[in-house]
């Protein structure tokens, strides 16, 4: 499906050209927020915003708690641009049109990504609020094919076989790491490894099994498109998984997860976020540019 995707770097560049002609604001960093973390955006100083209805070319948001808005403005003095709400691929988007938004930010001149997400906890140790930072992904539709690179490569973007190793940035993680022991938050930071399933149903019994022998810490159903496509492109990346569940692997447990609860959660912890990632971002060695 993505393959015929008639999306090209045209495209691209006519919606970075429109936002470049309805802001003063040239971000060098893109916020993406996941399920019910869309308030990561409130804390943008000097805000233009824009529906994506609004935006030539967007995609558009179907699901609870992503607002579907695109808010620039800055943080600590860097300029940014935060995506409240993304795209996902059960929504019925093409791969191009989940990842269109991380193109767009690298013709704005977009040089660090931060995604953020919720997701449900594989990993026996943690616990629902838990913050954990992306050290690595298993993008499963990936594997089986399901690429936003597949197809012909745009050669401007960046190249053909592009390494997925040492994607999520070492210093950066490190940085976070800092910031939440100076935060007092360091007893629910974890860091460890994100998969994404294909959604929107939630993980059977068997599939749990299944992604914790393979060693995964946390299950969700977005991130690793996005991810690709920045790092493809020369993008810096920074992620954050926002623990909302564990999942049930036991036929014993009777509990089950829905997407109320995960927003519920979200928004628990959605201050702690908003305050990591201002400071994140506040240590970051940007040079703005101006219009
Ligand atoms: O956009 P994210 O990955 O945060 O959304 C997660 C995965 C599903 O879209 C939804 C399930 O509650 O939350
Ligand atoms: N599985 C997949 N995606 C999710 C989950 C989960 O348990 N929780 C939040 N997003």
């Amino acid at each position: 499906m993505h393959s015929k995707d008639p999306i090209c770097h045209e495209d691209y560049q006519r919606t970075a050209d429109w936002l470049l002609s309805q802001t003063q604001h040239r971000p060098k960093v893109a916020i993406i927020c996941g399920s019910g973390l869309g308030m990561l955006a409130d804390a943008l100083k000097c805000q233009d915003s824009f529906k994506y209805s609004d935006i030539p070319g967007f995609p558009q948001s179907t699901v609870k708690g992503h607002a579907g808005r695109l808010v620039f403005g800055e943080l600590k003095g860097k300029t940014c641009v935060c995506m409240q709400g993304r795209f996902h691929m059960y929504e019925g988007h093409s791969l191009s049109k989940v990842t269109f938004p991380v193109r767009v930010f690298k013709l704005l001149g977009v040089e660090t990504l931060i995604v953020t997400n919720a997701a449900g906890s594989l990993a026996d140790s943690y616990n629902s609020g838990d913050i954990m930072i992306i050290r690595d992904h298993i993008n499963f539709p990936g594997l089986a094919g399901l690429n936003p690179l597949s197809g012909p490569n745009d050669d401007k973007f960046g190249p053909r076989f592009p390494p997925m190793s040492g994607v999520y940035d070492k210093s950066l993680r490190k940085m976070a790491f800092d910031i939440c022991k100076s935060m007092g938050v360091s007893q629910y930071v974890q860091e460890g490894v994100y998969c994404m399933v294909g959604g929107p149903n939630f993980e059977s019994i068997a599939e749990a099994g299944l992604l914790h022998k393979l060693g995964v810490d946390a299950v969700g159903m977005s991130t690793a498109p996005e991810v690709l496509v920045a790092s493809h492109c020369g993008m810096r990346v920074f992620g954050l998984s926002l623990i909302t569940n564990k999942v049930v692997k036991s036929y014993e447990d009777n509990e089950s997860v829905n997407h109320e609860a995960v927003l519920e959660v979200s928004k628990m912890r959605s201050e702690t976020l908003q305050a990591l990632i201002t400071e994140l971002i506040s240590r970051m060695d940007i040079n703005n540019n101006t219009a």
